[in-house]
């Protein structure tokens, strides 16, 4: 019989890769591919831990009867109902048509939504309710808007497994092995920024109440099975720490200074202001040309660092498109306490500038420095003062991080 992933004597790994699809959510850039990961534990009832993306039902189907070797499975317990992880449902109550499905309320208000055949054989469980297995106890923690608002943990205490849906979940397939201490997880902790910034960012606060629940809780944990990426367990505090970081949107000492420019000018100012920065002694000080650069990074860069500098020719009255769909991005990210100053070049009658500098009152950040806008090709004057621009807001990084 083909080996099986273990993730304990009757925890079985039972998810699958996807190296095709390119975009996450149509937005994110995959390099590495994305895990949709799925657990079995098998008991005198056996429960499933949630399901995997359509796509892949099949293979993931054959996982699960190669371990139960004809056993039904007696319950899915759905901690999250995106479809990359509730896709399979379907396909499992059309294999085992007796599968109780657990969820709470808000669970079953989205599976009606979008599957809606499957309205029996289900249990509605709140905070703190428990199942038993058999030998394992599973206790439910809701963990609303980690993600989306049906989303909850699940706690398996027998063997001391927090099953933690999107949270601590990172991009990247599961090459070789699964859990952490097989892995070099290198890659993974990088791609943990990048999407906890974009999957998971706008809701810190609520990231935060769960953590800070989960914690009180005091529970024993051993290994936390996200539904994305590694199985945590000697580098389970390193992953919960990330997370904590970015839900608190804690910021380094850096600047991402974000241009769109179609002949140069805007270009010019961008890398000028980035040296009178870096002139500071600012050593993180990463540029974007936001026609080109992936957004995903940006992202994940705004997250990390202080320091926001955006940089916008005047396109037809207006804000340069590319560069006014990053704002957007960030504006929907609601991240709090950041350094903004704002540049642009126009021809005629100058627009961008002014219609990107209230950005900083709206996201309430501080506006560092004048609003700098030039007319045309940068002479040594405007240059100037795109340095002096940069040393302030290197003046102003130094005053914070002393
Ligand atoms: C399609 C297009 C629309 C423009 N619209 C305006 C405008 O409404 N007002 C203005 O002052 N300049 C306008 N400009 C001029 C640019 O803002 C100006 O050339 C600027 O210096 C370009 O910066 P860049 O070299 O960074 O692309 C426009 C240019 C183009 C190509």
């Amino acid at each position: 019989m083909l080996q099986q992933i273990q993730i304990t004597d009757s925890i079985y790994y039972v998810g699958v890769n996807d190296r095709i699809k390119d975009l996450f959510e149509s937005l994110w850039t995959l390099p590495y591919g994305v895990s949709y990961n799925s657990y079995l534990i098998v008991d005198e009832k056996v429960a499933l831990m949630d399901s995997v993306d359509l796509c892949y039902s099949e293979r993931f189907l054959r996982q699960i009867d190669g371990i139960l070797q004809g056993r039904p499975v007696d319950y899915l317990i759905v901690d999250h109902m995106e479809p990359d992880h509730s896709g399979s449902i379907g396909m499992l109550k059309r294999r085992y048509p007796n599968i109780r499905i657990v969820g709470n309320k808000k669970t079953f208000a989205m599976m009606s939504s979008y599957y809606s055949t499957i309205d029996d054989n289900l249990i509605e469980v709140s905070e703190g309710d428990t199942l038993s297995l058999g030998r394992h106890e599973l206790t439910f923690v809701m963990a609303p808007m980690v993600h989306w608002p049906e989303v909850m943990f699940t706690y398996d205490k027998t063997d001391k497994v927090l099953f933690s849906a999107d949270a601590f979940g990172t991009f990247g397939t599961l090459d070789g092995n699964v859990l952490d201490t097989k892995l070099d997880t290198k890659h993974y902790f990088e791609e943990m920024e990048r999407y906890y910034s974009c999957i998971v960012g706008k809701y810190g606060k609520f990231v935060q109440k769960t953590l800070e629940k989960v914690k009180s809780m005091n529970l024993e944990i051993k290994a936390i099975c996200p539904l994305h990426g590694p199985v945590w367990t000697d580098e389970a505090a390193r992953a919960i720490a990330i997370y904590d970081k970015l839900s608190r949107y804690e910021a380094e000492k850096g600047a991402v200074v974000l241009y769109g420019s179609m002949y140069g000018n805007t270009a010019a100012l961008a890398d000028t202001i980035a040296r009178g920065i870096g002139s500071k002694g600012i050593k993180h000080v990463v540029t974007y040309d936001v026609s080109r650069g992936n957004p995903s990074l940006i992202i994940r860069d705004v997250f990390k660092y202080r320091a926001v500098v955006v940089g916008s020719p005047t396109y037809s009255n207006g804000v340069f498109q590319p560069m006014a769909n990053v704002l957007e991005l960030l504006r929907v990210r609601e991240i709090p306490d950041r350094l903004f100053s704002v540049f642009g070049s126009c021809s005629w009658a100058g627009q961008a500038v002014k219609k990107m500098t209230p950005f900083a009152e709206e996201m309430k950040w501080e506006l560092v420095g004048e609003p700098l806008e030039q007319k045309g090709s940068p002479d040594d004057a405007d240059l100037e003062r795109a340095y002096a621009l940069g040393m302030q807001i290197g003046d102003r990084l130094n005053e914070l991080y002393r």
